[in-house]
């Protein structure tokens, strides 16, 4: 038996829609497989009742299809589904460098990174790699149609989890079809600033770059308490904060000693329009790890 600890992740960082991504310390899925002439999924862990069984509606089916690989698979979720912690995603990883070992397959990290994004195509419609990139190769990356890039990157962060749900296939659906040159040119210049932050681990950098005038601002309305939550989180010290992936969580980044104030005044903000959460105090870890 192979057993595999994928980590979170959070996608776009803001200015880098579909683009950006960065792997987290924590929360992960722990991923067991061994060979089986037919495909199961059995799920253990937070919010397993949620998620399909069945290998055509689970991300790891196409990761097993993609890799010709049957297995047995067992999922323990530590990534809440629909949490804008790259839930999903994490899986198909965790599935891809599993089954890639157990079979033998010979590929590549970056190898991985399309394979498991097929996974993506399964729950949101398109095979986005933001997610699956950093949980397979860790660090900061940048996913697009030439292939991916990475970087290590040494930057604290709050991850805050709400208790609602935004599935990312509706999120999708309220992004803006065009932008305005205006638009484009912060947004290009942010993500330019942030690409810099991660190269040197620098937060200022980093929570400046993740200013977003296009993405954010739309999807920011599914999130009850959202403007709240930032104005709190920016108060305690957060340099930026943003919408984690397609959310409902957000993400701040902040210098280490910040951390444990901007989570408590994130988790406090919430808590003052109702929605309970939790929060992570991470930083931008490691990918996808081997037992
Ligand atoms: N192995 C899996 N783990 C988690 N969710 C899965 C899995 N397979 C299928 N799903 C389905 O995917 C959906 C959750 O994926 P979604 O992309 O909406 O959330 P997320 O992965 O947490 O968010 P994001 O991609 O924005 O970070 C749920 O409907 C869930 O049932
Ligand atoms: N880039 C994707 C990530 C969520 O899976 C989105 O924001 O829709």
């Amino acid at each position: 038996m192979i057993t595999v600890r994928a980590p979170a992740t959070s996608a776009n960082l803001g200015s880098g829609f579909d683009v950006f991504g960065v792997a987290l310390d924590r929360p992960a899925d722990v991923i067991r497989v061994e060979r089986a002439d037919r495909t199961t999924i059995e799920i253990t862990g937070v919010g397993s009742q949620y998620i399909p069984t069945d290998p055509e509606k689970n991300t790891v089916g196409a990761v097993v299809d993609a890799l010709n690989a049957p297995a047995r698979i067992e999922i323990d979720k530590g990534v809440r589904p629909a949490s804008g912690l790259g839930s999903s995603a994490a899986s198909a990883a965790g599935a891809a460098v599993a089954l890639n070992e157990l079979y033998d397959r010979g590929l590549s990290r970056k190898e991985l990174v399309p394979i498991a994004a097929e996974g993506e195509a399964v729950v949101s419609g398109a095979a986005h790699a933001d997610n699956v990139a950093p949980s397979i190769l860790g660090g900061f990356t940048i996913a697009t149609e030439q292939g991916v890039e990475s970087v290590d990157a040494d930057i604290p962060l709050v991850a805050c989890l709400p208790e609602i749900a935004v599935s990312t296939r509706d999120a999708r659906e309220v992004v803006p079809e065009t932008a305005s040159m205006e638009q484009l040119v912060k947004t290009v210049g942010n993500a330019a600033t942030l690409a810099v932050g991660m190269c040197q681990s620098n937060p200022e950098l980093v929570g400046q770059g993740m200013a977003d005038p296009l993405v954010t601002p739309a999807r920011a309305k599914l999130i009850t308490g959202y403007d709240a939550v930032s104005t709190a989180a920016q108060q305690a010290g957060a340099i930026g904060v943003t919408v984690s992936g397609s959310g409902p969580s957000m993400l701040a980044v902040c210098h280490d000693d910040r951390r444990r104030d901007v989570a408590t005044a994130m988790l406090d903000a919430f808590a003052d329009v109702g929605v309970e959460a939790r929060a992570y105090q991470t930083r931008v870890s490691q990918g996808a790890t081997l037992f």
